[in-house]
């Protein structure tokens, strides 16, 4: 089984994947008088329909035991995912691009620098989030509505990777 490398999470090397939400070289204007800097529209949340809803979520996700191997990623079809750390931790990543399938050669894994968010575009394959913490939470915004948005997909026994960020 190939162990993934974890790469330190960038704008550029994201972008096949979604976006990074982050004000370190994030364009921004003032607001408020003076008194705030808008970093704006550093992501957008995609739907599927007008009867669609973008919603609010907080995830309390505990760590899995590492080195995880990995199984299985899932999508979403119907709409984008975004995480936001709210306690400023370190988190992984591992994602693979659109396609009807994740291509075991093609996943890859990502570690942010506790300042970063991530908005996983529509249909993006990802692994369920994955703390560093024992436990951590986050601000999740992704689509509500109608229809099946999660597809799982479990690879082969000799896709299956390992993650391994202690190592
Ligand atoms: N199932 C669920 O809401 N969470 C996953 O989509 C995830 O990416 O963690
Ligand atoms: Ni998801």
């Amino acid at each position: 089984m190939r162990t993934l490398t974890i790469e330190p999470l960038t704008k550029e090397a994201f972008a096949p994947f979604g976006d990074v939400i982050e004000t370190d070289g994030s364009d921004h204007f003032m607001i408020n008088n003076g008194s705030t800097m808008r970093f704006h529209k550093l992501a957008t949340v995609e739907t599927a329909t007008p009867e669609d809803n973008a919603i609010i979520s907080i995830f309390r996700a505990d760590a899995q035991d590492m080195p995880l191997t990995v199984s299985m990623l899932e999508r979403h079809p119907l709409g984008s995912q975004a995480f936001i750390p709210l306690l400023g931790n370190p988190f992984l990543i591992v994602v693979a691009p659109l396609g009807d399938e994740p291509v075991s050669g093609l996943v890859r894994a990502f570690v942010t620098n506790g300042r970063q968010g991530i908005n996983y575009h529509r249909g993006v394959w990802h692994h369920p989030v994955l703390t560093i913490e024992k436990r951590d939470d986050f601000l999740v915004v992704d689509r509500s509505g109608t229809g099946n948005n999660c597809d799982e997909h479990f690879f082969k026994e000799d896709e299956r990777l390992i993650l391994a960020p202690h190592q």
